[in-house]
């Protein structure tokens, strides 16, 4: 088990949240590098990031989860790849190994960790919607295949995990689902109040229905 483990944090604005997600995953020594790409955020995240000990990628603007992501992944060097969201809450180190293990061990080629156990609310949209889930590991050759193949994928913002989910059938991937018990996210409408949560949210569901939209015409056409 030589293989290098990187975790990939993408965050925008995430300053008051990011500080305890590096924390746990320090203490998991199954990960190697800890890399945060600040996405063109307003606030201290990048300073938080570096004082808790994890390296920083800086975005001058805000390009979207997608660009974050495959930045992070085209900017280090690592045979598996571990998404996690800034904002999580309740994360634990088990929990971060039990992403990991089955992609290290070779067992699956993604793991996809899902909430339970936690606030009804998060534990519920994970119920019904498990392929966006943010918390994955992956092994890096399939972000290549990807890059590879999709110019746009940058563009796509929150489409990656639906991308993901998609290249993973079409690769015939081994994946794995990991219940994450009592792990929850904060949620954009308590981030940012409730007029401007919602906007953000619908935002997401078009950045979502546009990458899926593009990701069938392309297949179409193939
Ligand atoms: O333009 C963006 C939007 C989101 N994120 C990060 O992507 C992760 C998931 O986003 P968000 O929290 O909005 O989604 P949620 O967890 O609410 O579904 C978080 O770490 C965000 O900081 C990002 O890097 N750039
Ligand atoms: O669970 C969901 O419906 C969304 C939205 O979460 P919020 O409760 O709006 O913060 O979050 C997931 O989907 C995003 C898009 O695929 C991912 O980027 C997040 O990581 C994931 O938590």
């Amino acid at each position: 088990m030589n293989n290098k483990v990187v975790c990939l944090i993408p965050a925008y604005n995430e300053e008051k949240r990011i500080g305890s997600v590096i924390e746990v995953v320090k203490k998991c020594t199954l990960v190697d590098e800890i890399y945060v790409i600040d996405d063109g955020s307003e606030d201290k995240t990048a300073e938080v990031a570096k004082e808790k000990g994890a390296h920083t990628l800086k975005l001058y603007q805000n390009m979207g989860k997608s660009y974050a992501i495959f930045y992070g992944v085209e900017n280090t060097q690592s045979d598996i790849v571990l998404m996690l969201d800034a904002d999580l809450i309740n994360l634990k180190v088990e929990d971060v190994q039990n992403l990991i293990l089955p992609v290290l061990e070779d067992k699956a080629d993604m793991t996809i960790g899902i909430f339970s156990e936690g606030r009804f609310s998060t534990d519920l949209a994970q119920k019904i919607s498990p392929f966006l889930s943010g918390q994955r590991a992956i092994k890096r050759w399939v972000f290549d295949k990807i890059l590879e193949s999709r110019k746009d994928i940058k563009d796509l913002g929150y489409a990656i995990e639906i991308i993901l989910t998609e290249y993973a059938k079409k690769l015939n991937l081994r994946v794995l689902t990991v219940e994450l018990p009592h792990v929850s996210h904060i949620m954009k409408e308590e981030k940012l109040g409730f007029f401007k949560g919602a906007q953000h949210r619908m935002k997401m569901y078009r950045e979502i229905i546009k990458g899926y939209v593009n990701l069938k015409k392309s297949r179409d056409e193939a």
